[in-house]
């Protein structure tokens, strides 16, 4: 795989290097307008000075085992170092799948003891929400994120309510592979270098999604590291967008953007937290749909069908009889 250096603020990355074309995802400072006008417009930023997790600029994989208690937390292990998401719930009604990842669930003090493991070759990404069972210094760093920027930029967006803070904890090298979410995410990081690939929801057609009753529901079936252009010839034409966040600085990931994030070799675990909100209601439908409104019908059109036939492996004759040859 074909790597480039780069430089951003005098800091060097090692990045690899992708068939597809890509511009950079603003930065800007929190306050300035054109930020705000991006987020109301549902366009990806990011965004520095907002301070929103600067009450825990001081959490290290150390001060994480002395406070975050003896809760368990859900630790994925993979020998590639890519951590393809899978939908547990969707496992049954496909019996060869095989996860790529493996599943455990441990104390965050025995995650840290694996972490300092030099012989590991597997790599590990700890994902957990953030709940109750974390000790007192954690509830007070989180009660002094910067809330009040947070809710207004949720009021102001009309935003439905916050859902979940995932706290992500990553070796160097761990990969999340290029999918889309159904909500809004304020994503902020506190330590480390996450690379982010993003690609407008138009691009659904050059991303190849699993079936909607796939494990792999919502990720995208192409490999970037070896695109399939016989499978997946509209892979070619994708366009992207990217930019690297480190400590401090905000993303915000608009609902149905797809995006594949990467944690950068040379500085340190990535430590980071999601703030997950619930999509604003529509209030009434513009013409033309936007990209996203079209992937959600597509995505309620495909689930009425699977839960209409019943049967997973009579979908893909009946989706082809429904176009083939009539919008084909
Ligand atoms: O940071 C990562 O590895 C994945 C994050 C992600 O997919 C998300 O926040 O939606
Ligand atoms: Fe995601």
């Amino acid at each position: 795989m074909a790597t480039e250096t780069i430089k951003v603020n005098s800091r060097e990355f090692v990045v690899k290097k992708y068939s597809f074309p890509t511009e950079q995802i603003p930065r800007l400072d929190y306050q300035d307008k054109k930020a705000e006008k991006l987020i109301e417009n549902g366009q990806p930023v990011i965004l520095t000075g907002s301070d929103l997790v600067g009450s825990a600029h001081h959490w290290d994989i150390g001060y994480l085992c002395s406070n975050l208690g003896s809760g368990q937390y859900t630790v994925y292990s993979s020998a590639d170092g890519k951590f393809k998401y899978y939908d547990d719930k969707k496992l049954t009604q496909n019996k060869q799948f095989k996860p790529p990842t493996t599943q455990t669930d441990m104390t965050f003090q025995e995650f840290a003891a694996k972490l300092k493991r030099k012989d590991n070759k597997e790599l590990m990404y700890l994902q957990q929400p953030l709940n109750d069972t974390v000790g007192t210094r954690i509830v007070m760093d989180f009660t002094n994120f910067n809330w009040g920027w947070a809710n207004e930029t949720q009021k102001k967006n009309h935003w439905g309510p916050m859902t979940s803070n995932l706290l992500l904890v990553g070796m160097e090298g761990v990969i999340t592979p290029a999918h889309y979410d159904e909500q809004e995410n304020l994503f902020a990081q506190i330590q480390g270098y996450k690379r982010f690939l993003l690609f407008d929801p138009s691009q659904f057609e050059c991303m190849y999604p699993y079936p909607i009753y796939h494990p792999h529901d919502r990720q995208s079936q192409v490999d970037f590291d070896n695109p399939d252009l016989t499978k997946f010839p509209n892979f070619a034409n994708v366009k992207g967008y990217e930019g690297i966040v480190g400590p401090r600085d905000v993303l915000y990931l608009p609902m149905y953007w797809w995006h594949q994030v990467e944690s950068l070799h040379g500085h340190g675990e990535t430590i980071s937290i999601t703030f997950w909100y619930k999509a604003a209601p529509t209030v009434k439908v513009v013409y033309p749909l936007t990209s996203g409104q079209k992937v959600a019908i597509m995505r309620n059109i495909e689930k009425m069908i699977a839960e209409a036939l019943n049967d997973n492996e009579s979908m893909p004759s009946f989706m082809q009889a429904m176009v083939q040859g009539r919008y084909t």
